[in-house]
């Protein structure tokens, strides 16, 4: 059956390094990758469109052609005359990434602005994507605006999926980041998270602690990313635990969560079973992790 999937956030320029001092420009941003990887794996009659706000400088245009140029709808990203977007750079240290950023006036920080144009982006779609990311860079109002859409959203029936996505630096407080990131939670009827943040910034001591956070917030479904370790699914009374792919070298972990997030709404959305669709998932995200950058190519995936 046909449908939309919608991701929410903010594409940035990339940059990695190409040798000597040369860097390689790409265009990427967690959601915007996570719509990346749906479209590859969704059939040809659903549509994947990206909602964020861009300048309306080269760059942006640039940015709008590559994505419909890999089969990711533009029609509803908004236009803001005097900003750019967002860049970051990836640094590898032994196949891990991290990034600098410099997107602090980025155009996607006001992409929830216009809540008559979000509302109706968000009323044509069946699949709404989100990440902390999304709630990170917006100003605290407009996170309420974003959060009571997708409220309405979950409430209407859709799959409205969140990766919390957690990044200390993007926030002012880290009470804040947590209470924000569990607004988001509960706006949604499918969280993503990575263990490890989980961890790190609401102190879960083990798998169970974390989806029992998310369940006493209201998320009905549950797929928690454990790297290596693998991953948990808690769906409806069940938990059942899918082991990641082989992996011969980690080249680079930019977007292991987002390509696993993109191909399982893909395959969940579709009509799979979660088991097999987080099987298939890690398979893409341990392909990607085996390449350079966030948007691997498809001749290069399972
Ligand atoms: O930090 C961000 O906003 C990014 O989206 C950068 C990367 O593309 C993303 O985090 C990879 O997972």
């Amino acid at each position: 059956m046909a449908g939309r999937l919608l991701s929410i956030g903010e594409c940035m320029v990339e940059l990695r390094q190409a040798g000597g001092d040369l860097l390689r420009k790409g265009f990427a941003g967690d959601t915007f990758n996570t719509a990346y990887y749906a479209r590859l794996f969704l059939p040809a009659d659903w549509s994947v469109d990206y909602f964020t706000a861009v300048g309306t400088d080269p760059i942006s245009d640039e940015l709008l052609a590559f994505a419909e140029g890999h089969g990711v709808g533009t029609g509803r990203i908004v236009r803001i005359e005097g900003r750019s977007p967002g860049l970051y750079m990836i640094h590898l240290k032994d196949g891990e990434r991290s990034f600098s950023y410099w997107r602090s006036a980025s155009a996607a920080r006001l992409l929830a602005r216009d809540g008559d144009r979000l509302r109706a982006a968000i009323e044509a779609s069946d699949v709404i994507a989100f990440s902390g990311i999304t709630l990170a860079i917006l100003p605290a109002e407009d996170v309420e605006t974003l959060l009571s859409e997708l409220r309405r959203a979950k409430a209407s029936g859709k799959l409205v999926a969140f990766d919390p996505n957690i990044r200390p630096r993007l926030w002012d407080s880290a009470e804040r980041m947590r209470a924000t990131i569990s607004d988001g939670a509960r706006a949604a009827s499918l969280v993503m998270p990575g263990f490890d943040d989980e961890v790190t910034h609401f102190g879960d001591a083990s798998i169970d602690a974390t989806i029992d956070r998310y369940r006493m917030l209201g998320t009905a479904n549950i797929v928690l990313k454990d790297g290596g370790n693998g991953i948990t699914l808690a769906f409806g009374d069940e938990r059942t635990h899918v082991p990641s792919a082989k992996v011969e070298t980690i080249v680079d972990t930019t977007s292991a969560g987002d390509s696993f997030n993109g191909a399982f709404l893909a395959r969940l959305a579709t009509g799979a079973d979660p088991q097999p669709a987080a099987r298939f998932a890690a398979e893409v995200a341990a392909a990607v992790i085996q390449h350079h950058g966030a948007l691997v190519p498809r001749h290069k995936l399972p």
